[in-house]
């Protein structure tokens, strides 16, 4: 089975993370290969642009792709199914006209010239208000087209938002909301190593932001211990197995949220709860 992921840019960083932490650790891997093994012999990895991954998966040279929600969109493909969110990547395809400009709303555009690295999505939007400007299609630096006359206005993505206003350039209008995903031809999805692996990044997606907490409780206090910890379902609670343990103690072991750590902590000591300790989740299989 093979995967495409992101050769360069800024997903590619990020996606390779994710495989090793889901287990997918790579192998034979150099800077430049276009493809790797990985430690399940049934697995390897393609290197490709974030933009040719949906036609990798649709045409069969790869069976999964990992790249933004906008790629796949963009590809027009109709035989991919998304399997996952993976969650990163995020941001939005935004209508953008000069600040200063006569350009306020999709109305203005009838007539006029829109830029974009994303012909296919901004054709499907316009075609969707009735508004039928020309579409030119550029490969980067798009939001240099409405400054130099070649546009009116652009389609282009924005995240934090720099790129736009250090271009003087306002946006009118969300297109489109992105995010990396995980998706696979439609041919293979009974494949049982499919589910593998989407297990497998699921597990680290369910473990991001959540602590693993222990301690040790006298069997006496447990119940206000238990009151105080806001687990995912119950806390586990374990005898310890030391015969000189006259005190009759029991060690819970609980999931929580990284942001309920702090308050928990102190909720359980105060119900009684000693030798705490809080330790990160690679990975949490529901
Ligand atoms: N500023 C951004 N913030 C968050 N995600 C982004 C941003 N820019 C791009 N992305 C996501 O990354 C994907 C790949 O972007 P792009 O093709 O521009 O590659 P890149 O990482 O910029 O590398 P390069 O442009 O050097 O090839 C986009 O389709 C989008 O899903
Ligand atoms: O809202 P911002 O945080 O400013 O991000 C938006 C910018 O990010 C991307 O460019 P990128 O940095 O990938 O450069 P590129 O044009 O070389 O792809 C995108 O094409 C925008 O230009
Ligand atoms: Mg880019």
């Amino acid at each position: 089975m093979r995967i495409a992921v992101p050769n360069k840019g800024r997903l590619h960083e990020p996606t390779i993370d994710l495989l090793e932490r889901a287990g997918l650790h790579l192998e034979n891997g150099a800077d430049r290969k276009l493809y790797a093994d990985t430690v399940d012999p049934d697995v390897t990895v393609l290197f490709a642009r974030a933009a040719d991954i949906p036609e990798y998966v649709a045409d069969g040279a790869a069976d999964l792709g990992i790249t933004g929600f906008d790629q796949v969109q963009e590809a027009r493909v109709d035989n991919v199914d998304e399997l996952l969110d993976l969650e990163f990547g995020r941001c939005r395809l935004v209508l953008a006209a000069p600040e200063d400009g006569d350009i306020t709303s999709v109305d203005d555009l009838a007539g006029k010239i829109v830029a974009t690295e994303f012909p296919n999505i901004t054709a499907d939007f316009f075609a969707d208000t009735g508004v039928e400007p020309d579409i030119v299609e550029v490969s980067g630096a798009t939001e240099l087209t409405p400054h130099v006359e070649m546009a009116d206005a652009i389609v282009d993505i924005t995240s934090t938002g720099t790129t736009l206003k250090m271009n003087r350039l306002a946006i009118v209008d969300e297109v489109l909301s992105s995010s990396v995903r995980l998706f696979g031809r439609d041919d293979v999805l009974d494949d049982p190593k499919i589910e593998e692996v989407r297990t497998a990044l699921s597990s680290v997606k369910h473990a991001e932001g959540k602590r693993y907490l222990m301690m040790n409780v006298p069997r006496t206090e447990l119940d206000d211990v238990r009151d105080v910890i806001p687990g995912l379902g119950g806390p586990t609670v374990m005898d310890i197995a030391d015969e000189t343990d006259d005190e009759g103690k029991v060690a819970v072991h609980a999931v929580v949220n990284e942001t309920d750590v702090f308050e928990t902590i102190t909720d359980v000591k105060a119900a009684g709860a000693s030798d705490i300790l809080v330790t990160e989740i690679e990975r949490l299989v529901e």
